[in-house]
């Protein structure tokens, strides 16, 4: 039997931890037209409480409390560094709840004995959720049914994309790679904006060639039936001005420096696992 699409109108959520990829999360359920009075986010810092009431409506506490009896769900967003204590701080108030972490390397087993409920999703989402075109990697345990699937599903939709991954393993991949990823973007926005200043254009206009190349590439193969090499060569003109840059590109080892980078991220991801894990 197909399964109705969960209505997220009338779920209750909690965030613990109100920084920057809460306020992604929130902004794409805002956007979607969840009624901010159905959000609560407990953040310590004054300034982003004041924040995130005024830009969303939320309501917002200090720390947690009695206040988070009866919520739905709760989302996990603080450090890892600091998540066992503040779970086990909040786990007292939290009884019943369906749990999602976004916190990159913290295992699920871990989660699991701080909150003592087997009901634990981890996302691993990005901050381009921020304005609906997030791309999430989600892994449940075994023990999260499907009506909580659905309600996951149905909260990370308003935010962009979504997949689950049947090994919690993978999710350090995920995080090297779609979790990070947006800052890799940027830091190429920053080189090609750079590049263009120095052959003469203003920032203004290197940015915008820049950002309008990214988004029609990833368009493109998004619509492609090829793989990205058969499209970058189709941009290659024999000895032309792409092969020379690419070129260039290959002799400084720009692409295993890249993949190398990617590796260290997904190992820092198993590291903040084991260094701050149960
Ligand atoms: N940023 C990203 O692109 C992504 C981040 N993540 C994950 O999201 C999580 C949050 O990261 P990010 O949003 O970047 O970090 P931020 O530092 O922006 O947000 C964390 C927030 O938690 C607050 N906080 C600190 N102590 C507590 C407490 N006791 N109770 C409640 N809130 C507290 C912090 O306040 P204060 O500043 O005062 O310490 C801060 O505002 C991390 O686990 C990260 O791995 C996952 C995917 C992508
Ligand atoms: O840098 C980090 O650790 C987090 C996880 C993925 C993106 N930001």
């Amino acid at each position: 039997m197909k399964q109705e699409p969960t209505s997220i109108a009338s779920t209750r959520i909690a965030f613990i931890g109100g920084g920057n990829m809460a306020s992604a999360i929130i902004g794409g359920l805002i956007q979607q037209g969840l009624d901010g009075s159905r959000i609560a986010v407990v953040e310590p810092l004054a300034e982003q409480r004041e924040r995130l009431e005024s830009r969303y409506g939320v309501t917002t506490l200090e720390a947690a409390g009695p206040e988070l009896q009866g919520f739905d769900l709760v989302v996990w967003a603080v450090k890892p560094q600091i998540i066992k204590q503040v779970a086990t701080d909040c786990a007292q108030h939290l009884a019943g709840a369906l749990h999602l972490s976004v916190a990159a390397g913290i295992r699920s087993d871990s989660l699991a004995a701080w909150l003592g409920s087997e009901r634990i999703v981890r996302a691993m989402p990005n901050t381009p959720a921020l304005v609906g075109q997030g791309m999430t990697g989600l892994y449940a345990r075994t023990a999260v049914v499907a009506a909580d699937r659905g309600l996951i599903e149905a909260v990370i939709g308003t935010t962009g994309q979504y997949l689950w991954v049947e090994r919690e393993a993978d999710l350090d991949a995920v995080t090297a790679l779609s979790g990070s990823g947006p800052a890799y973007v940027f830091y190429f926005l920053e080189a090609m904006r750079q590049a263009g200043t120095e052959m003469g254009l203003s920032a203004e206009t290197a940015t915008r060639l820049a950002i309008g190349t990214f988004a029609g590439a990833a368009r493109l193969a998004q619509d492609a039936s090829e793989p990205p090499e058969v499209l970058r060569e189709r941009v290659t003109s024999k000895g032309g001005t792409t092969y020379a840059a690419l070129c260039s590109l290959e002799d400084s080892g720009v692409k295993a420096s890249f993949v190398k980078a990617l590796h260290a991220a997904s190992q820092r991801a198993k590291e903040l696992g084991d260094e701050f894990g149960a």
